[in-house]
C-alpha cells in the first residue's frame, strides 16, 4: 500500500463526524475511531511497516517497542512483527492478583524503549506511559510514535517532558480542516 493510499484508507474507515468528549475533556465535532483502522488487517500491517522504516531509522539502536492498553496494543504488535523486536504490553492500571505487573512482557534497565500509540491529542496518555517506562522501569524511553497526530499540542507537551516525538501521519495529512 502507498503512502498516500493508507491514508485515505484510513480517513476513510475511521473519520467520524459528530460531538464528541476526548480523553483529555476536550470537545470536537470530529473523531479519528482508531479501533475502526486497527481491527482492518490491510492497514494493521501497513502501520507496522511504517513503524519499521522509523524503529530502523533510528541511529542509535531500539531494543524493545512498547503499546500501552488499548489502542497501542495492535500497533505495537504490529511494529514488532514488521521488525522482529520484542514487545511490552502496558496496562492503564496494576492488576491486583497474579503477578500485579503493570506491563506484560520483559524489560532490562537501560533498554532503548520505541513506545507505539494510535492518537495523540493532549499527548496525555503518551506521556503516562512513558513516565512509567522512563521514572518506574528505568529504560530509557527513545521515542514516542503516533499515528495521528491531532496538531493540538501533543507535541509540545511531550517535548517538554523530556521525550522525542514523532508522527506517521498528522491531521493536516488526512485533510481534516475541522
Ligand atoms: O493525547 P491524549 O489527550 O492523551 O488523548 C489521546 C488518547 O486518548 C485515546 O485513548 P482512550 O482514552 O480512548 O483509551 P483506549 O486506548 O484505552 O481506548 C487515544 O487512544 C489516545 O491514546
Ligand atoms: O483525544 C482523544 O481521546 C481521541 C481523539 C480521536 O480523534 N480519536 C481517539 O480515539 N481519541
Amino acid at each position: 500500500m502507498t503512502h498516500d493510499q493508507l491514508i485515505e484508507r484510513i480517513r476513510d474507515t475511521a473519520l467520524l463526524h459528530g460531538d464528541f468528549t476526548l480523553r483529555s475533556g476536550r470537545k470536537s465535532k470530529y473523531y479519528l475511531d482508531k479501533y475502526l483502522f486497527e481491527t482492518q488487517p490491510d492497514i494493521l500491517a501497513a502501520l507496522g511497516e511504517k513503524f519499521a522504516e522509523v524503529i530502523k531509522a533510528d541511529d542509535k539502536g531500539i531494543d524493545r517497542l512498547a503499546g500501552p492498553e488499548l489502542g497501542g496494543i495492535p500497533l505495537v504488535t504490529a511494529a514488532a512483527m514488521a521488525t522482529g523486536l520484542p514487545m511490552v504490553l502496558i496496562r492503564n492500571a496494576k492488576k491486583d492478583y497474579g503477578t500485579a505487573k503493570q506491563f506484560e512482557g520483559k524489560l532490562n534497565e537501560g533498554d532503548r524503549v520505541l513506545i507505539t500509540e494510535d492518537i495523540a491529542t493532549s499527548g496525555g496518555q503518551s506521556i503516562e506511559a512513558a513516565k512509567l517506562l522512563r521514572d518506574e522501569m528505568k529504560v530509557d524511553v527513545a521515542k514516542i510514535v503516533v499515528v495521528i497526530d491531532r496538531q493540538e499540542g501533543a507535541r509540545e507537551n511531550i517535548e517538554a517532558e523530556g521525550f522525542a516525538f514523532e508522527a506517521l501521519f498528522t491531521k493536516s495529512d488526512l485533510g481534516i480542516d475541522e
